[in-house]
């Protein structure tokens, strides 16, 4: 059975409860009703202190929770049963969320002490990943989001008319619903499907007609009625968190994802408004910095994919005080800017901030003491804040006023927001006022409300108060009445106050004492004026915890009229704790302030200028890092060569990354930076690794090449790393020049290419744009250093055998392959042997070989059969070959293809027709 088939078979009403549906107990038929209403989740039902499951979904709550499978019997049969305790419920709902389950929780809407019968029940909230709200479920430095994607057509002006759908538009809405944050976006599918990947939600409502392709995240697909993707329901759903629907949305298919996503969102929070949900913030994916998922990946943003765990992007720059602040961080990062006005107001707040080292240390203090202000006034909105949150809120705005003072007005930014820190008096009082300073978790048993916040509760509680105080005098007043010494007044739950009084003083006990208990030892009394003033101060203390119950009720509900506003002080603080985190990054790590190119973006001057650069991550893992200059004019090509471990890669993707952070707002680990505004960063890194199910890695490596070369604009980066190593050297090298060819001449994208194919250097002799760079290696009695150092160029030498030998490859295989080189390529002999060495190291030198051939004639076309220039390159061997029919037949086809217009699939069939030519 598939993971979906089981699921099925725990959803719904219990097949074998249908079967005896009209003998069922009451509450079993309940339970069969409930789980019959939502049978997209597995329900758990609330008896008690426990939530319960029963039959099938049982067997999957005990066997994914881990906890005991028992059973329920009664005239109807044998159920099996398994519950989760409610009070620890969090750690349970999270394996059964994990597990890909949905879960209904179904709770007791009624008090089971007043309940006639069966207690009242009703699904109060569902749970899913996208739909989470509960803190303890919650990763509190990522928004967790509910995304819904709706594909269709038109934009607002024709939506009402006929005009013909443009069924490539797409629409992309998402929702988190711990928050309150919605988004909504709509561009063309591949550009939609791009920003989906970046927004990665838990959970994706997917409209009609979208055929989503694989993702590279794994969200779970959640079936929704498709009648909340229809337009009019669409805004219908719209207009409760924006009065004008349409001016909201730029297309048909973005009002129907919004639509959906909340609708979807309101179903899942008991079919209520989210009325935290006050702005719904539409925006254009070519507002930001586009970086898809692979370049996200690869570049490491988030997560590390090497043996440095944990070493990303985010985790250096992770020094945020507070968790509104880390969010915010994540969705900078994950959304860099190309307005270069707002890139420039960012970086002079931090700036500011970088000269303050003293604000910055007090800023840091104060934030560090903010609560998630965004989930609290959610929790707020949802009715589900406790007095305890309403005290963190208290806490977080008395932060406010100090946060204020240190913001100063160092740059234009930093005033704004210190402008928009809205001291919320109004709130802090009335909570200051209502709540006591430390309250209990319980908001039904009293404790909550301060004295002298509500005129009747402080005289009931004066009335309780008498009470008890007549009471405690009534030990004294007794022992002098009757004379005995030894008596005591107590309380105990059951009977409730007593007058005790040991055996041998019995006699001595007046006529108006009324016997309650016998113990051994001693008797308990009552009398009637004790019980009347008990009555008194039980009345008293009842109507008090419900008194205390309505006021606070009251004061959240005041609260959470306020939501817009409390939600603005929390984004303030959000940007404030980034700016002075970048701030304080910028100083520790000895960043740079980055300057961007001013007029004509298509002055060929642009592109980037690096002095100095250093990768961030790595810097900090290496006791010593040789930072390295990066001089790429726009649109240039970059053809950079070296030993494996030589610091290719690291390179490629520091000059990626300062961009990246520049664009962000911060400061660059570098001497200085001269950048360009990018549009786009694409990478295509590391033939093997990306391998995704399904797709062999050639192909994937196609696919990407295919984006870039499609996609990359003269604005756009693009680090290619090993570009055709998927597949046999001769064909790959063709790809490999094939595509620096075009970036260059077509498409104008400022390009870092990592090769060890040598001869894809000599694309540098005839274009001036394409320019070659290399890491070098010293070698000393057969050992090799690195350098790190990048030069101009193009390298010598692979050392592959070298490399082979670091990392212990057996001494034999070492020698035999120093021998293959030396045998192909005497001249390696001497050290000063080409990348046939690489090839030897892999095994591949008949291949090698073979490859020069093809290569060189490659190149020849190209030069007009041009003698090769390095005397020093394995193919030079062979060179100067004449071409074969077949040859040149191969080397027409190769040049005539069209790569940015071929699919992956044509691009591997034209492969294997070529391979068979040459065959
Ligand atoms: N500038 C530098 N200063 C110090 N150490 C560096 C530098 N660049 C790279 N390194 C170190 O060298 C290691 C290898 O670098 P990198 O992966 O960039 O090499 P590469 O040339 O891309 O290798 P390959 O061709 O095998 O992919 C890095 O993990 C890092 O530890």
């Amino acid at each position: 059975m598939n993971a979906d088939a089981q699921r099925e078979a725990v959803y719904g009403a219990p097949p074998e409860m249908l079967e005896v549906r009209d003998d069922l107990t009451p509450m079993l038929s309940q339970y069969a009703d409930l789980c019959a209403e939502h049978d997209d989740a597995v329900v758990l039902f609330q008896v008690g202190d426990f939530y319960e499951a029963f039959c099938g979904a049982a067997e999957a709550v005990a066997r994914t929770c881990e906890v005991t499978l028992t059973q329920r019997e009664d005239s109807t049969g044998t159920w099996p049963m398994a519950g989760i305790p409610i009070d620890n419920a969090a750690g349970y709902l999270e394996r059964l969320l994990d597990a890909g389950y949905r879960v209904a929780l179904a709770e007791q809407v009624e008090d089971a002490e007043e309940a006639s019968g069966l207690v009242d029940r009703a699904v109060t909230q569902l749970i899913t990943p996208g739909t989470v709200v509960d803190e303890e479920l919650l990763d509190a430095g990522r928004a967790t989001y509910l995304g819904a994607v709706a594909r269709g057509g038109g934009d607002a002006e024709s939506r009402d008319s006929d005009a013909e759908d443009d069924t490539d538009t797409y629409g992309l809405a998402v929702v988190d619903v711990s928050t309150g944050e919605c988004l909504v976006t709509g561009a063309d599918r591949a550009l939609a499907l791009e920003e989906l990947e970046r927004l990665a939600p838990a959970e994706l409502v997917v409209g009609p007609d979208c055929d989503l392709p694989d993702l590279s995240f794994d969200p779970m697909e959640t079936p929704f009625e498709p009648g909340a993707f229809d337009a009019d329901a669409a805004r219908e759903t719209l207009s409760a968190y924006a009065p004008r629907p349409d001016a909201v949305v730029e297309s048909d298919a973005e009002l129907r994802a919004v639509g959906a996503a909340l609708a979807y969102a309101e179903y899942a929070q008991g079919d209520s408004t989210l009325e935290y949900v006050t702005r719904v913030t539409r925006f254009d994916p070519r507002e930001f910095l586009q970086l898809d998922a692979t370049a996200i990946r690869s570049l490491e943003l988030f997560e590390s994919r090497s043996a440095r765990a944990g070493s990303t992007l985010f985790s250096v720059l992770d020094e945020t005080a507070c968790a509104l602040g880390r969010r915010r961080l994540e969705a900078w990062l994950r959304r860099p800017l190309v307005d270069r006005d707002e890139i420039e107001a960012r970086l002079d707040a931090v700036d500011a901030l970088c000269d303050d080292a003293l604000a910055r240390a007090d800023l840091r203090e104060h934030l560090s003491s903010v609560y998630d202000l965004e989930r609290l006034v959610a929790r707020v909105s949802r009715e589900r804040a406790d007095a305890r949150d309403l005290r963190s809120l208290k806490t977080t705005l008395d932060r406010v006023p100090k946060v204020r003072e240190e913001v100063g007005t160092g740059s234009d930014l930093l005033a704004d927001l210190r402008d928009s820190l809205d001291e919320l008096e109004d709130v802090r009082d009335l909570v200051g006022d209502a709540i006591v300073s430390d309250p209990p978790q319980e908001i039904t048993e009293g404790g909550v409300i301060a004295d002298g916040f509500d005129a009747e509760l402080d005289d009931i509680r004066g009335t309780a108060e008498a009470g008890r105080e007549w009471v405690s005098n009534l030990e004294a007043r007794e022992q002098e009445r009757t004379g005995i010494d030894s008596l005591e007044v107590g309380y105990n739950q059951v009977h409730g106050y007593y007058i005790e009084v040991t055996n041998p003083n019995l006699d001595r006990v007046p006529d108006d004492y009324r016997r309650r208990q016998t113990l051994k030892n001693s008797e308990r009394f009552y009398t009637p004026e004790l019980k009347e003033r008990e009555d008194e101060i039980l009345r008293a203390s009842d109507r008090a915890d419900a008194l205390e119950y309505d006021l606070f009720c009251e004061v959240r509900a005041d609260v959470a009229t306020e939501s817009a506003r409390i939600q603005a002080v929390a984004d303030a603080l959000a940007d404030l704790d980034v700016l002075r985190t970048l701030a304080d990054v910028a100083v520790a790590n000895d960043y740079a302030r980055p300057e961007f190119h001013a007029g004509d973006p298509t002055d060929e001057h642009g592109g980037i200028h690096i002095d100095g650069g250093r990768h961030p991550v790595v810097e900090r893992a290496q006791d010593e890092f040789v930072p390295n200059p990066a001089d790429l004019p726009r649109g240039s090509v970059a053809l950079v060569t070296g030993p494996n471990m030589s610091g290719k890669s690291t390179y490629m993707r520091q000059v990626a990354l300062g961009c990246v952070l520049a664009q962000v707002g911060s400061f660059v680990p570098a001497a200085s930076a001269r950048l360009p505004v990018l549009d786009r960063v694409f990478t295509r890194i590391g033939a093997s690794d990306d391998i995704a199910g399904g797709q062999s890695t050639f192909m994937r490596e196609m696919s990407e090449l295919t984006e870039i070369l499609h996609n990359a604009t003269g604005d756009s980066l693009v680090l290619l790393d090993e570009v055709g190593r998927g597949t046999s050297t001769a064909d790959g090298l063709a790809i490999a020049r094939a595509a620096t060819e075009f970036l260059h001449d077509e498409v104008g994208a400022t390009t870092l290419f990592a090769t060890h194919y040598h001869d894809l250097t000599d694309a540098a002799d005839d274009r001036e744009g394409v320019f070659n760079l290399h890491f070098t290696a010293a070698r000393r009695d057969g050992e090799v250093t690195f350098l790190h150092s990048v030069a101009d160029g193009p390298s010598s030498s692979s050392y592959g055998v070298e490399v082979a030998q670091l990392a212990g490859v057996p001494a034999s295989v070492v020698a035999r392959a120093r021998d293959l080189v030396d045998e192909t390529d005497p001249e390696s002999a001497d050290d000063t042997e080409g990348d046939g060495v690489a090839a030897a190291a892999n095994g591949e030198v008949a291949e090698a070989a073979e490859d020069g051939t093809l290569a060189a004639y490659v190149d020849g076309l190209e030069n007009g059969h041009r003698e090769s220039e390095s005397p020093n390159r394995a193919t030079a061997t062979t060179a100067t070959a004449e071409p074969t029919p077949e040859l040149e037949a191969v080397a027409e086809a190769l040049r005539e293809a069209d790569l940015a217009d071929t699919t992956p699939l044509e691009a591997l069939n034209l492969l294997s027709d070529l391979k068979g030519k040459l065959e």
